[in-house]
């Protein structure tokens, strides 16, 4: 078979994702070159330098074997970017921390702003990779974003779903001898084409029988199932681990006594502090989110669980180190080893000893913590911020201001919103507000009253949502029906006045 022509890899994202994943690609495979691009100027220099910007065990030497062979890092992001046959997108996926789904929903901020990107600088079709951790039909999302913003027509992107598992401490093994690779993409001859081209990036030094291939939304949902089954596991023992000191038993050999029935297995049964780092609990509210906005609220209950006796787990840590210090730790000096989530790494994302410290320290202990990879500053750091707040800088400033007057808007804002109806006549000379609303979804719901909203039989998530401003994209439902009925409402035609008035008819 004649391999694909894929001469070029851009990846963006230098994270713990980014960075490693795209070394062992370009190690593994030296015909390909292989840039891994960012918009944080320090990561990249870092990147570029002897003391890398993350700490995984084996790195170091597998930067060292390919970097400045067919390995970059870069900040250059347009050009890698246009230049690239396959783009990588592993970008943060945080929790959203305001707004409409907050402290549950997947923010997608960075995934947008990247698809944007990949449109704008593209001038030849792409193979565009989920590699980011994303809720289920992203990938349709995306593929608007992606064909809207790109000025020429004859480009055509490819979006495949190639999810990451590897763990962090181990990322190295992992990604050099996996489990398996899951391919997600669409069945038509050019999205199985761009399979095969993945395919056969890996097939560099993973033999075929390990690279799994799905549909898109199994793919990107198997992501999100197997973080939820192997969290799901920790919280289950960690359950236990309260019932034997209430009753005397002994969790570990309890554990062992469970993990030699083969079809229960002995990984992931540690009773621990908690599990923490930035996927897990991240990516069951995310699936507990995508549960809610389809209506499956049983679903949602049932893996919210795993997060509250999570939470419940390092609480009752707290409580049993108080309690065995005669139930005050006030002014006592307690020693906390090891501040990063896990061993091996320096990742301090989610760790529960940031729920232990601060615990304690709302006791008034006084904490003294060693990690040999985290820094003190980053410790301090962690302290003082509030939970889910470690990925997101605050832009209720830097992301609103005021405009003096309507004419203000005309050449520098994407779309106007006459909100209150107060600007209409004003706001429609400025940018032909009604050939948008024939063309973008948000217009429709800014422009129609809350009451023909709620007659439009959007569920609760998608209309609330609806009402929600957003200035650089257009807002697209989240649940499938109500992006389906929008959609076919869309595509009947008839101008504004015709889409209403179906959307409102039951
Ligand atoms: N950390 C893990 O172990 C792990 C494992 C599997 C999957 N994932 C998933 O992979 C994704 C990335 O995780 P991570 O831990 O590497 O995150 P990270 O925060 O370490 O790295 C993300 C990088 O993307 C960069 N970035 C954001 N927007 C950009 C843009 N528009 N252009 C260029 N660069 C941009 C950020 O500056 C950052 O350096 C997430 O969706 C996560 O859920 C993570
Ligand atoms: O028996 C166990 C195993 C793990 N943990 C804790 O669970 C957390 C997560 O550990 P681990 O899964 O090893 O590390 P991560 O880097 O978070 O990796 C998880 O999250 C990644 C990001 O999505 C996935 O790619 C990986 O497959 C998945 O294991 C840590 O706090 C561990 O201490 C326990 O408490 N008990």
């Amino acid at each position: 078979m004649t391999p694909p022509q894929v001469k070029k890899i851009a990846c963006i994202g230098a994270g713990y994702v980014g960075g490693p994943t795209m070394a062992v690609i370009a190690k593994n495979s030296p015909d390909i070159e292989v840039v891994v691009v960012d918009i944080n100027e320090e990561r990249i220099k870092a990147w570029n330098s002897e003391a890398l910007p993350i700490y995984e065990p084996g790195l170091d030497e597998v930067v060292r074997a390919a970097r400045g062979r067919n390995l970059f890092f870069s900040t250059d992001t347009k050009k890698h970017v246009g230049e690239a046959d396959i783009v990588f997108v592993s970008v943060n996926t945080p929790t959203k921390t305001t707004g409409i789904g907050a402290g549950k929903a997947a923010d997608l901020t960075y995934w947008e702003g990247a698809a944007r990107l990949i449109a704008s600088v593209s001038t030849s079709s792409k193979i565009v990779v989920e590699k980011s951790t994303v809720p289920v039909k992203t990938a349709e999302a995306i593929g608007k974003v992606l064909k809207r913003n790109c000025s020429d027509p004859t480009v055509n992107f490819e979006i495949l779903s190639n999810p990451e598992f590897l763990a962090e401490g181990t990322a190295i093994e992992d990604l050099q001898k996996p489990d398996r690779v899951l391919i997600g993409g669409v069945d038509t001859p050019s999205g199985q084409a761009a399979v095969a081209a993945l395919k056969w990036v890996y097939n560099h030094w993973i033999p075929v029988e390990r690279i799994l291939t799905a549909n898109l939304w199994s793919a990107e949902l198997a992501k999100l199932t197997a973080n939820a089954f192997l969290a799901q596991r920790i919280s289950s023992i960690n359950s236990i681990s309260a019932l034997c000191e209430a009753s005397g038993a002994n969790v570990q050999q309890v554990a062992h006594a469970i993990g030699t029935d083969s079809r229960i297995g002995n990984k992931f049964l540690s009773a621990s502090v908690g599990f923490g780092g930035s996927c897990f609990q991240k990516d069951i509210l995310n699936l507990c989110y995508v549960c809610e906005t389809l209506g499956l609220r049983e679903v949602a209950d049932y893996w919210h669980a795993v997060v509250t006796m999570n939470d419940y787990q390092k609480q009752r840590f707290v409580e049993r180190v108080i309690g065995s210090m005669f139930n005050t730790v006030s002014n006592k000096k307690i020693a906390i080893f090891g501040f990063a989530f896990k061993k091996d790494t320096g990742d301090t994302r989610e760790t529960p000893a940031i729920d232990v410290c601060k615990g304690l320290v709302r006791d008034n202990a006084k904490v003294a913590v060693y990690d040999p990879k985290v820094t003190s500053e980053q410790i301090f750091r962690d302290m003082s911020t509030p939970k889910f707040e470690w990925d997101r800088p605050d832009y209720s400033r830097s992301h609103t201001r005021l405009l003096d007057n309507v004419e203000q808007a005309r050449n520098d804002v994407t779309q106007p919103f006459d909100v209150s109806r107060w600007c209409t006549s004003l706001a429609c000379s400025i940018k032909g507000i009604d050939s948008c609303l024939t063309s973008l979804l948000t217009p429709l719901f800014e422009a129609a009253s809350f009451r023909l909203r709620q007659s439009a039989g959007l569920h609760v998530p998608c209309r609330l949502a609806s009402s929600h401003m957003r200035w650089a994209s257009p807002w697209i439902p989240s649940c499938r029906r109500c992006t389906e009925r929008v959609e076919l409402a869309l595509r009947s035609g008839g101008g504004p006045a015709g889409l209403l008035a179906r959307l409102s008819s039951p």
